[in-house]
């Protein structure tokens, strides 16, 4: 049962230095302090639960989405949780739609992103109070109260209501098998921890080599700095892994569209599944065109962990822009919006391929991934989601990968919640972490 009122909101800024290694590193982040904006919300119920939530950044702009939750908090304190699950959609509207703050947004930016962080803490509470992964919460909510959650102002004209209803009723059969399925199986998962822009052909090698000993059968590299060096790394990979193993590259957004296409002619070769943020993600006609002309080197786009919201992804989807959906759990809405894009995707028969990596996020989307294919899509089928090896000692409940897939979560909640003493000590500017690093940096 749903209960307690708010009674405290706090925000951190959280980073952790992994620019210092080079992880994380691609074309045009070649710097990334992987980052959180953390989210602690606290009731006066007295089963002691609090909800955590996090939106991921990096580095210096930790800061400002930390002023953007702050000057979200009116709205969840004070209220009772019964009330803001109760109409969530309404919920959903009313931060969306603050008539100062949806200025600077709306639902998109730092203002989008200090959304997700305030709502993913609200759907780790709800969960916990239900006592159950956040995964299965949704898996076992009806449909009707599913479809209560998601505000589809603005995609009516691709997907009502009712469509989404009858998308989840659809899905109710074989839903125990699904489910079963992910228990023993888990859900597949691709790792990006071997090849980020910054490492040197040593490391590539050697990350390669233990991943392949570990099970892992999909790869993605970074390209998009420099041809030459694309070539080579992309060889590398591709001579470490085999030909029958899956690749995919990802260039951050760098290249003009027509600059994306005669780039990947060139790295065609190597047989990559899909490009990955192949120019700007508000380039819908781009993406379509791209995609277009990347048909006949059987190369296919993937695109969404910087799709500003559902509207980005209904017109990526009506353009026939995308070939892969990358679903963010920080940069949309939180869950709400997530489901509106998971049966969009799931209406134009588009697989969903999250992305996850940063810090936290895979915690965070195998929620969402796990109900998808249990409650949506019902389909395996070209599918997988992304993994990172990075900061996952830092999460209370982290995430579990076994033969290169991700076991369902099993304890309550959202997985959302850091250690204490992580949280403590990664503190920007004051955590012990950052107070010796940036002594180091003055001397
Ligand atoms: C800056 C981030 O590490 C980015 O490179 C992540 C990314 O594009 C991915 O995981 O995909
Ligand atoms: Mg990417």
């Amino acid at each position: 049962m749903v209960r307690g009122r708010v009674s405290r909101l706090a925000v951190s800024d959280v980073r952790f230095p992994t620019s210092l290694g080079g992880h994380g590193s691609d074309a045009m982040h070649t710097d990334p302090d992987y980052s959180a904006a953390y989210v602690v919300i606290e009731t006066d119920a007295d089963d002691g639960l609090k909800g955590y939530g996090i939106t991921f950044t990096l580095g210096k702009g930790t800061e400002v989405v930390v002023c953007a939750v702050n000057a979200l908090a009116h709205h969840v304190l004070n209220k009772d949780l019964r009330d803001i699950v109760g109409d969530f959609r309404g919920f959903y509207r009313q931060l969306t739609s603050d008539g100062q703050l949806r200025w600077i947004g709306p639902e998109k930016g730092v203002v989008h992103l200090a959304t997700a962080a305030v709502l993913n803490a609200v759907w780790d509470l709800w969960a916990k109070q239900e006592g159950k992964p956040l995964w299965k919460l949704l898996v076992d909510m009806d449909p009707r109260t599913l479809v209560s959650c998601i505000d589809f102002r603005y995609i009516t004209d691709v997907l009502t209501e009712e469509d989404a209803y009858e998308i989840l009723q659809k899905a109710q059969v074989g839903k125990k098998e699904r489910e079963e399925h992910m228990l023993t199986r888990g859900y597949p998962a691709y790792t990006t921890s071997c090849a980020w822009l910054g490492y040197s052909d040593d490391t590539l090698k050697q990350l390669c080599k233990e991943a392949l000993r570990d099970g892992w059968t999909r790869f993605k590299v970074k390209v998009g700095a420099d041809v030459q060096d694309d070539v080579r790394r992309c060889r590398l990979i591709r001579d470490m892994i085999g030909p029958d193993k899956t690749l995919m590259m990802d260039a951050n957004q760098r290249w003009d569209v027509p600059e994306a296409v005669e780039w990947m002619s060139k790295l065609a070769e190597f047989k990559p599944l899909w490009i990955e943020e192949p120019t700007s993600p508000d380039d819908i006609l781009g993406h379509a065109a791209i995609s277009k002309a990347l048909v006949p080197l059987g190369i296919g786009v993937a695109t969404g962990e910087q799709c500003h919201n559902r509207v980005i992804f209904k017109q990526l989807l009506q353009a026939n822009a995308l070939q892969f959906l990358q679903i963010d759990s920080c940069r949309l809405g939180s869950v709400n919006e997530n489901l509106s894009v998971l049966l969009m995707a799931k209406k134009f028969e588009i697989p969903v391929c999250p992305h996850a990596g940063g810090v936290g996020l895979c915690e965070l989307v195998q929620h969402l991934i796990i109900f998808d294919y249990i409650s949506v899509s019902a389909s395996l089928e070209n599918r997988m989601c992304e993994y990172v090896d990075h900061l996952h000692e830092h999460f209370k409940y982290p995430v579990r990968i076994r033969q290169a897939s991700y076991m369902p979560p099993m304890d309550a909640g959202y997985s959302t919640e850091m250690k204490e003493e992580s949280v403590k000590k990664h503190q920007y500017p004051d955590g012990e972490v950052w107070k010796k690093l940036l002594a180091a940096q003055k001397n």
